[in-house]
């Protein structure tokens, strides 16, 4: 009988928050309070969940966080104003802009705008032409999570083939660039490819980031796959549910994330160490 191994964000989130107690503390004997500026446009779910839970975890390992909460009427010029702002203020040293945005505002723009060393979300087209070119300054939080619950469960990417589901800016693509400077080899498949699934059987490391309750089905898998879900939907029955269908998926494979208590922990974990990070320089 072989048993499947939980991959725990929880448990990881947890520990890396305990390191990052004793850096702020350094810090700030030094006179430093680590920051973090927030910034939420109208009222999107997925975002108002993770303001939620960040803002506790912030303040539990000695992170201040701003919040500017702003109406969903909000201009594109308001926005880059405050981001100007931001960008000049020494005593802040992340920048993180929740999206989506209203659709009045151009998300490439705001990006763009911000500061490039105080980008916690490396969503900077410099700091993502960083990552494509294997030198990476500031890494998009959910996939440098990712990484990290790989390699503290010994999963060596490196010579597997790797098969991410979705193409997202967020997720998609920067996973596919970290698993390939891991020496992965990969594939990306999305909304229009053909004959997905086949691909997905083929995976030694499947990344799930497409956005649909419960896509993956046990037919979709081999055995002994390590599964990564980063999907965050509710059901019909207003549970929290990912991309893979854990109950069919989970005896198949080898190592799997759970939903909630995976990749969203662990998201949050890494967008306060890069803002440690930050604080450090
Ligand atoms: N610029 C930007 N960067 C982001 O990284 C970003 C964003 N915008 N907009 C919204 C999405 C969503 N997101 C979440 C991260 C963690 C949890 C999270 O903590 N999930 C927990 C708890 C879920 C719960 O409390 O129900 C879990 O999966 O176990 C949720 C949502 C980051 N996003």
């Amino acid at each position: 009988m072989m048993m499947t191994e939980i991959l725990d964000g929880r448990a990881l989130s947890h520990k890396i928050r305990q390191q990052l107690k004793q850096r702020t503390a350094r810090l700030r004997e030094r006179g430093i309070v680590p920051a973090l500026a927030v910034i939420l446009v109208g009222t999107d779910s997925a975002s108002q969940i993770y303001v939620r839970n960040k803002h506790r975890a912030a303040a539990e390992v000695g992170l201040a966080t701003h919040d500017f909460k702003l109406p969903e009427t909000t201009t594109e010029e308001e926005l880059l104003a405050l981001i100007a702002k931001l960008n000049v203020d020494p005593s802040i040293h992340g920048i993180l802009v929740q999206l989506p945005l209203p659709p009045q505002i151009d998300s490439a723009k705001i990006t763009a705008e911000i500061d490039p060393s105080k980008d916690v979300d490396g969503f900077h087209p410099l700091n993502v032409g960083q990552l494509f070119l294997n030198n990476p300054q500031s890494l998009p939080c959910t996939p440098h999570g990712i990484m990290r619950l790989l390699a503290e469960h010994q999963i060596d990417v490196a010579g597997k083939h790797a098969v991410v589901v979705g193409r997202s800016n967020i997720v998609g693509r920067p996973i596919a660039a970290l698993l390939l400077n891991a020496d992965a080899t990969v594939t990306v498949t999305h909304s229009k490819t053909a004959n997905l699934r086949e691909l997905t059987r083929q995976a030694d490391i499947l990344i799930v980031a497409i956005g649909r309750a419960e896509f993956i089905k046990a037919a979709d898998v081999k055995p002994g796959v390590v599964v990564v879900d980063v999907g965050m939907n509710r059901n019909a029955a207003g549970k929290l549910v990912g991309d893979v269908d854990f109950t069919e998926v989970e005896p198949i494979a080898e190592a799997i994330t759970p939903v909630p208590g995976g990749v969203g922990p662990m998201t949050i974990a890494l967008l306060l160490e890069q803002t440690v990070k930050f604080a450090e320089r």
